[in-house]
């Protein structure tokens, strides 16, 4: 048997750990953006999993190698200048805390509102003090991404059946859209690996907020997926497709057609993972309710009412792992 040191296991202490899973599902829905069915898949996707992975993306390959060496780059300074960046406002540059209620994780991360105009002191700071991080990488990979976004949630629409095929897709687009982008890096962690044969948590589990995210990650596996079932199954890596998310509001949107994915990762031993995450919201002052014509006859919504400013402002003060839709529906589930 192993013996753990104390202070060996003091230095993740208190980031959780879990055994590690080999086996990768295979089962994740592929939608092919050019496809001329791509409609129906989606909503068959979002309807079984909340997940799916999207290729044909027509996202630039190198806006999004750009991007990622520029992360690299700035996830390589020293400690103390990457932190002047931070702590996180929720903007800026984290290290292993997430949020504000004591969660934490094997993870180092910057966090970015996507509308410039409200960039935080600290987000200023990481891109006009540090020459090494463009700006313009972020700005080329998000608007691109932004645009395959805007085109599922479209497709979605249509696939759904619903006249309006810009219905969500206007949300997203309003320049009052409340969207932010996140990089994250998960270093290795051999030591603990070595130790107690576990894997850190990198990314404790729990469901986005807002309406769609959009994840492309490098190589590095470590993204979990709860299955119906509640199992928790690994998605293999794929570093030239992104992987989308239902977010709680559309699942409130769909009125639980939808459900909100829950995920998590898990540190790798062996290699860093860094992955880029835009994540579609809608204006602060929006309602958040089902499409009227998504409700049948003689169905009602699942959900009070609430605007996106009630639903983050419930979900600040929310730990990760927390069933944060579950304030808002009418019948409480468990
Ligand atoms: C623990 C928290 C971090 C988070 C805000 C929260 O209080 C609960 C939701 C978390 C989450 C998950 C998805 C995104 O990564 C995120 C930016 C978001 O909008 O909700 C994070 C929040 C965060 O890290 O600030
Ligand atoms: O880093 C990842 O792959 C996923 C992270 C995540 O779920 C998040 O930032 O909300
Ligand atoms: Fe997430």
């Amino acid at each position: 048997m192993v013996v753990v040191s104390q202070p060996a296991l003091d230095h993740f202490s208190p980031i959780k750990s879990c055994r590690p899973t080999s086996s990768l599902f295979n089962g994740i829905p592929m939608v092919d953006l050019s496809h001329p069915e791509a409609s129906s898949s989606i909503v068959k996707a979002c309807e079984d999993f909340g997940f799916f992975k999207v290729v044909n993306h027509g996202v630039p390959m190198e806006f999004i190698t750009r991007l990622e060496s520029e992360a690299l780059n700035f996830f390589n300074l020293p400690q103390s200048e990457k932190d002047r960046a931070g702590p996180p406002d929720p903007f800026g540059y984290g290290s292993k805390r997430i949020g504000p209620n004591g969660d934490v994780g094997w993870i180092e991360y910057l966090l970015l509102n996507t509308n410039p105009d409200v960039f935080s002191e600290k987000s200023r700071f990481i891109f006009r003090e540090n020459p090494q991080f463009f700006w313009s990488a972020v700005e080329n990979y998000v608007a691109a991404v932004k645009k395959m976004a805007f085109e599922i949630v479209e497709l979605m629409a249509e696939g759904l059946g619903i006249e309006d095929r810009k219905v969500m897709s206007k949300l997203l687009r309003d320049e009052k859209s409340d969207s932010c982008f996140r990089m994250n890096h998960y270093p290795p962690c051999p030591e603990l690996q070595a130790l107690s044969g576990r894997n850190l948590i990198g990314f404790g589990e729990h469901t986005d907020p807002q309406i769609i995210s959009v994840l492309r990650s490098n190589n590095t596996s470590g993204l979990q997926i709860c299955l119906r079932d509640g199992t928790w199954v690994s998605v293999p890596s794929d570093h030239s497709s992104f992987f989308i998310n239902v977010g709680d509001s559309l699942q409130v949107m769909t009125n639980g057609r939808f459900k909100s994915l829950k995920h998590r990762v898990l540190a790798d031993p062996r290699k860093s993972r860094i992955s880029m995450i835009y994540f579609g919201g809608p204006p602060l002052s929006e309602k958040i309710a089902p499409l009227p014509c998504l409700v049948a006859k003689g169905e009602e919504s699942l959900y009070k009412e609430f605007t996106w400013w009630e639903y983050k402002k419930s979900a600040y003060k929310s730990r990760l792992a927390d069933n944060r839709l579950g304030l808002f529906e009418k019948t409480p589930s468990q």
